[in-house]
């Protein structure tokens, strides 16, 4: 469970930016929404333990994640949020599973193989495991990017914009899997996006206004 109580952010001198309290339970799936300057970034980076809110209370699963020193709370999003940006940045000097693993390893995790692979299956990408990122379509970097984003089973599946670079195919696709995947994992998922093919997917929403 993930929950956001009285939250507000302000940034320098100007007006709060106030988020509605949210209780998001395990494993479900939402669409977040919003005009453009509403606050879904700094709303995502409030969730992703990157933008500390000037105000107020974010858990994950039962942690209050500010209160957390900034060693923990890297620890603690490593293992437990994962992150899909409109476009992959993975590291270009790794193989895909390098990628992978060093996703394990920047959550002080084990290297674990099995995982690495059982990821790369399930995203159809596992005849890609030992290219590099620059040998990839867009459609397959993004499923990397999903890969790379779960492979520590997290409890948040956050994906910005996952699906604006993609045509309507691989678009389906992604949506797919990012789906799937987080049933697979029983990750919470929150998709921010403007792209109509994606909206009617969702039976919820959190919308900013
Ligand atoms: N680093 C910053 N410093 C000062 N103001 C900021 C900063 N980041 C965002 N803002 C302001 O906070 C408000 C919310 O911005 P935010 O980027 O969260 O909106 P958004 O909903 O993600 O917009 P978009 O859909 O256009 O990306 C805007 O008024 C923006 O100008």
């Amino acid at each position: 469970m993930i929950s956001l109580k009285s939250v507000a952010h302000r940034y320098d001198q100007q007006q709060d930016i106030r988020f509605e309290d949210w209780q998001i339970d395990a494993g479900s799936q939402w669409l977040l929404l919003g005009a453009s300057g509403s606050g879904k970034s700094t709303l995502l980076h409030i969730l992703t333990g990157i933008l500390k809110p000037t105000q107020g209370s974010v858990s994950i699963k039962g942690t209050s994640i500010y209160d957390l020193s900034s060693k923990e709370l890297d620890q603690f999003r490593g293992r437990n949020i994962g992150i899909v940006f409109q476009r992959p940045h993975l590291i270009k000097s790794l193989s895909i599973s390098e990628n992978l693993v060093i996703a394990q390893s920047f959550a002080k995790l084990p290297t674990d193989l099995k995982r690495v692979n059982e990821v790369l299956d399930a995203l159809g990408i596992s005849h890609k495991k030992n290219a590099y990122p620059d040998q990839l379509s867009q459609g397959q970097l993004q499923r990397v990017s999903i890969a790379r984003a779960v492979i520590n089973k997290p409890a948040l599946l956050i994906a910005d914009e996952p699906t604006s670079s993609l045509d309507d195919n691989n678009a389906a696709v992604v949506l797919d899997l990012l789906m799937q995947q987080s049933g697979a994992n029983q990750a919470t998922l929150l998709v921010a996006t403007h792209d109509k093919r994606v909206k009617d997917a969702f039976k919820h929403t959190y919308e900013l206004s």
